[in-house]
C-alpha cells in the first residue's frame, strides 16, 4: 500500500470511505494515488490527493463515450509523480448527472459525479413553479442522487401560516423528498440543511436567482476551502488559481458547484420521471390495465383519484407532459424506440377509437 493512514485521513473531507478505499486497492498495489476531480479542461484535471492539489493529464481515460470521460467528482487513480502524471483510471461511478445537448444528435454531457444530495433551490419571493420544481426532481432522481428541497429567502414570507401552505404545496409535488424552508440572510434553518449535507457530497439546483451562491456561502460559513488548482505553465512556474468546483464544508461534507451544473434545464429524465411522480405510479398499479394510460379506461385507479380529489389533475398533466418530453429526447438517438412510439401511438389512436365506439354504442361511461 503506497497511501497510509495519515493519507485516507487526508481525503475523508473530500468524500473518501472505506468502499472507495476497497476498490482503489488494485491502484494502490500499483502505487497509484487516489484522488477526486475537482475540475477538467482541455485533456488535463485537477486532482485532489492526500499530497495536495495535482495536475493531472487525462490522455488515458478519454474514452469515445462521453458519458465515460472523467469529470468533477470522480475518483481518480493517478501517477504518484512524474511530468506529466497521468490519470490511470477512474473507479466505477455511483451517481451521476448528465446533461442532454440541445444539438440535433443528442449526446449527453456528464457534468458531476457520485453527488449524494441534489439540493434544488426554490425561491419563496417569486410564485412557486410546481412543474418547475418537478422537472428538477425528475433531473435528480435519475442521477441516483436524493434530492432535497431547499425554499429560500424564507424571510420574504409574511406570516407563519402562509409559510406552511407553501411548505404543504411543495411537499405534495415531491413524495419521498424532504423539504426545508430556509433564510440565509436571517440564519434559519442553515444548520439544518448542513447537518443534513455533512454526510456526503451535494450540488445546488436552480434557477437563476434561487440563491444558490447564498445558500452555497452560508454553507461554507467563514472558513471558506477553496480548493487550490497548481498548474504548471510551459516549466516557466506554478501559477496558483482558485476554483470553486469541489468544495469542502466546514460542518462536514463536500459541495460541488460547477457552471454546468448550473445550466440543467433539457435532459433525458427517464425513470427519474417515475420516481418524481411515485404516487402516480403507485396508483397506476392499481389500474385494471396494466398498460392502462389513465385516459378512460375503465377501472382506472389514476381517474379515481382525481375523482375523489386525492390526486391533482395538474399532477398528471405534468407527469404525462414529462414523459412526453423525455421520450423525444431520448427519441432523437434511438430509433427503435421512435418506432415503439409510433406504434404506441398507433395504439392509442386505435383504442381511443374503440372507447368511442363503446361509449357510443355499448353504453360504457
Ligand atoms: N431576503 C432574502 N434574500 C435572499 C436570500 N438568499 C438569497 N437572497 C437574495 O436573492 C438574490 C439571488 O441570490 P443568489 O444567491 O445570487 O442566487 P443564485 O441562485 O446563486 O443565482 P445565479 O448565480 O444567477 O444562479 C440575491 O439578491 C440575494 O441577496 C434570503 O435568505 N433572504
Ligand atoms: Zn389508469
Amino acid at each position: 500500500m503506497s497511501f497510509s493512514a495519515d493519507s485516507e485521513r487526508a481525503l475523508a473531507p473530500y468524500g473518501w470511505d472505506h468502499d472507495w478505499a476497497a476498490q482503489f486497492t488494485p491502484y494502490a498495489e500499483q502505487g497509484l494515488l487516489p484522488g477526486r476531480v475537482v475540475r477538467v479542461d482541455r485533456g488535463q484535471c485537477d486532482v485532489l490527493t492526500a499530497d495536495g492539489a495535482v495536475r493531472a493529464d487525462t490522455a488515458f481515460v478519454t474514452p469515445h463515450d462521453p458519458l465515460r470521460v472523467v469529470c468533477t467528482g470522480d475518483w481518480a487513480a493517478v501517477d504518484p509523480g512524474g511530468s506529466p502524471r497521468y490519470v490511470r483510471a477512474c473507479l466505477p461511478r455511483r451517481t451521476a448527472f448528465v446533461r442532454s445537448t440541445s444539438s440535433k444528435r443528442s449526446e449527453g454531457q456528464i457534468l458531476a459525479a457520485n453527488v449524494d444530495w441534489a439540493v434544488i433551490a426554490v425561491s419563496l419571493a417569486a410564485e412557486l413553479d410546481l412543474g418547475r420544481i418537478e422537472r428538477f426532481l425528475a433531473l435528480a432522481w435519475e442521477s441516483g442522487a436524493q434530492p432535497l428541497i431547499v425554499l429560500t429567502k424564507a424571510d420574504l414570507v409574511p406570516d407563519a401560516a402562509g409559510l406552511g401552505h407553501l411548505v404543504q404545496d411543495v411537499q405534495t409535488t415531491a413524495p419521498g423528498v424532504q423539504v426545508l424552508p430556509v433564510s440565509a440572510t436571517a440564519g434559519h434553518g442553515v444548520d439544518v440543511l448542513a447537518a443534513i449535507v455533512a454526510g456526503g457530497t451535494s450540488v445546488l439546483l436552480g434557477v437563476s436567482g434561487a440563491g444558490k451562491s447564498t445558500l452555497a456561502n452560508a454553507l461554507l460559513g467563514d472558513d471558506v476551502m477553496d480548493v487550490q488548482a497548481v498548474r504548471d505553465v510551459d516549466g516557466k512556474g506554478r501559477h496558483t488559481t482558485t476554483t470553486r468546483n469541489l468544495l469542502a464544508l466546514p460542518g462536514g461534507g463536500v459541495l460541488i458547484d460547477t457552471p454546468g451544473l448550473r445550466g440543467v434545464g433539457l435532459f433525458d429524465a427517464g425513470s427519474g420521471v417515475e420516481q418524481a411522480f411515485s404516487e402516480i405510479e403507485e396508483l397506476a398499479e392499481e389500474c385494471r390495465f396494466h398498460d392502462c394510460a389513465h385516459r378512460s379506461e375503465p377501472g382506472c385507479a389514476v381517474l379515481a383519484a382525481i375523482d375523489d380529489g386525492t390526486l391533482q389533475p395538474r399532477r398528471l398533466d405534468s407527469y404525462r407532459k414529462l414523459v412526453r418530453e423525455n421520450r423525444r429526447n431520448v427519441a432523437k438517438t434511438d430509433a427503435r424506440l421512435r418506432a415503439d412510439i409510433r406504434k404506441e401511438w398507433k395504439r392509442q389512436g386505435a383504442f381511443g377509437r374503440a372507447a368511442r365506439a363503446a361509449k357510443e354504442g355499448h353504453g360504457l361511461p
